[in-house]
């Protein structure tokens, strides 16, 4: 909490009087009468700030400082002091102390010190959430003639209300392409929702994209609006929508033509106006053909059909992503911007990237946190990102490389995304199937699927 206040002193009156006179400004105050209860404290809860007497027995106020920076370094302390001299003033603000103020204590002071530090705390919070939101920006970057004709496309269809089928692999980036839709179009001040058909379970979905009245099935304690109400005005994006059931189908379809539903247990017809948006990457025209997908629903959908290509297919856009994300990363880490060298650049253009997008971005947040100096060379990328061999075809070689890993969470990650990939290959790369096969939850194998940014082949 930024505007608690723990007060370490040894002496019990200053402690109550400062404790009184926070208080009367609005603070919240805690109190500790030595360093080691004041560090055990921060563990516990902790504070916007810190004022801490340097001179106390067991352990002087200097060695506090240290330690609580130690532990938390962006906490912002307040020395004080009866026998200031400059040289402890030098060493307190050496160590990180951002303000000193002496004994006795002027009242004034302490107030003005004590507001300069909180508003400094609260800067530094706001930096980091900026920093970190550049991250989740949805600025679609590419330069490639695919993307720069994708961008045409979508500036062309978003002010229009046609749906939108966005078909591509995973990571390719579909969901930015859905909200790019929506933001360049007249309703961008509405909500835009989101729901993944594939990682709900069957049984639940048709609660969750319409809703239900209470006491529709066991659990339904009361009544909830579904996806669709929640979009009323703006958009829906529904992505996955190759994994939604025939039944499902039908009542988006129904929507899609009438603007109408009712939720589940209820009788009340309800109107909406909703821009769908869906996604996926199956080809559909398959799926219709095994029966597993509504053509009239297909074709609603597909009036405009927007391709968003593999990464492999628009190489050049590789550097510029690679860049993008490494300046966004070393920026919320606080790092200084590190380089790619030319030499891994190219390596990384030539790579296959079967998890498109996604894959070259949690690789480059892996680089940033592991790489120590200020380059990026060839020999911090992963052994299978180098020569033509790329991909999963190295399979079983890889496994060996498991066992180089020094972390157990790395190694039992990487063992997990190698048997995933092997038993989707023996599957026919069917999810469903793969899903009983490894005896886990469909929608959990998805999740695993997206997470470690394997493409799905047909
Ligand atoms: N052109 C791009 N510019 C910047 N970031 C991108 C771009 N394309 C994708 N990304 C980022 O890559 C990640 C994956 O993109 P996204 O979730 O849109 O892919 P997707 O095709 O919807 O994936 P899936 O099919 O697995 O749901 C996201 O973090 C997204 O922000």
């Amino acid at each position: 909490m930024t505007d608690t206040i723990l007060i370490v002193d040894d002496e019990e009156g200053i402690r109550s009087s400062l404790a009184g006179i926070l208080e009367d400004e609005g603070y919240r105050t805690v109190c500790a009468a030595d360093g080691f209860e004041a560090l055990a404290l921060c563990k516990r809860e902790l504070p916007g700030l810190v004022l801490l007497d340097i001179w106390m027995p067991r352990m002087d106020g200097l060695e506090t400082l240290k330690q609580l920076k130690e532990q938390h370094p962006d906490l912002n302390v307040i020395m004080m002091s009866g026998h200031g001299t400059i040289e402890t003033a030098v060493k307190s603000t050496k160590l990180g102390a951002y303000d000193f103020i002496e004994k006795p204590l002027s009242l004034e002071k302490v107030v003005v010190s004590v507001e300069n530090a909180l508003a400094m705390t609260r800067l530094k919070e706001e930096n980091a959430s900026l920093r970190g939101m550049v991250l989740q920006s949805h600025e679609m970057i590419g330069s490639s003639a695919a993307m720069l004709r994708l961008k045409e496309q979508i500036e062309m269809v978003a002010p229009t209300n046609a749906s939108v089928l966005i078909t591509g692999e995973n990571g390719t980036g579909k969901e930015l392409v859905a909200r790019s839709v929506h933001y360049h179009s007249q309703r961008r001040d509405k909500p835009f929702i989101e729901i993944n058909c594939a990682a709900i379970p069957e049984e639940l979905i048709e609660s969750e994209l319409f809703g239900h009245e209470r006491g529709a099935f066991t659990g339904a304690v009361s009544q909830k609006k579904g996806k669709f109400d929640l979009a009323d005005g703006g958009t829906l994006f529904l992505d996955e929508i190759g994994d939604m059931s025939l039944k499902t189908q039908a009542k988006v379809l129904r929507i899609l033509q009438e603007k109408k539903f009712e939720r589940v247990g209820g009788t009340r017809t309800l109107e909406v106006d909703v821009r769908v948006v869906a996604a996926t990457n199956k080809h559909l025209e398959e799926e219709i053909r095994n029966g597993a997908f509504r053509e009239d629903l297909y074709y609603r959908l597909n009036v405009v059909p927007f391709k968003v290509p593999a990464l492999r297919e628009r190489r050049d856009d590789i550097p510029l992503l690679a860049e993008y994300f490494l300046s966004a990363y070393c920026n919320r880490e606080g790092r200084e911007l590190k380089r790619i060298v030319p030499e891994a650049m190219e390596t990384l253009k030539r790579y296959d990237w079967p998890g498109n997008v996604r894959e070259l971005k949690n690789i480059v947040e892996r680089l940033v946190i592991m790489t120590s100096g200020g380059t990026i060379t060839v020999n911090h990328l992963p052994d299978y990102y180098r020569g033509e061999a790329a991909g999963r075809e190295g399979g079983a070689g890889r496994l060996d490389s498991v066992l180089e890993l020094s972390s157990l969470r790395e190694a039992r990650e990487e063992f997990e995304k190698e048997f995933i990939i092997q038993k989707l290959e023996e599957n026919d790369w069917n999810v469903s199937r793969t899903a009983e096969a490894i005896e886990l939850e469909r929608s959990n194998l998805h999740r695993k699927i997206k997470s470690y940014g394997i493409d799905i082949k047909k």
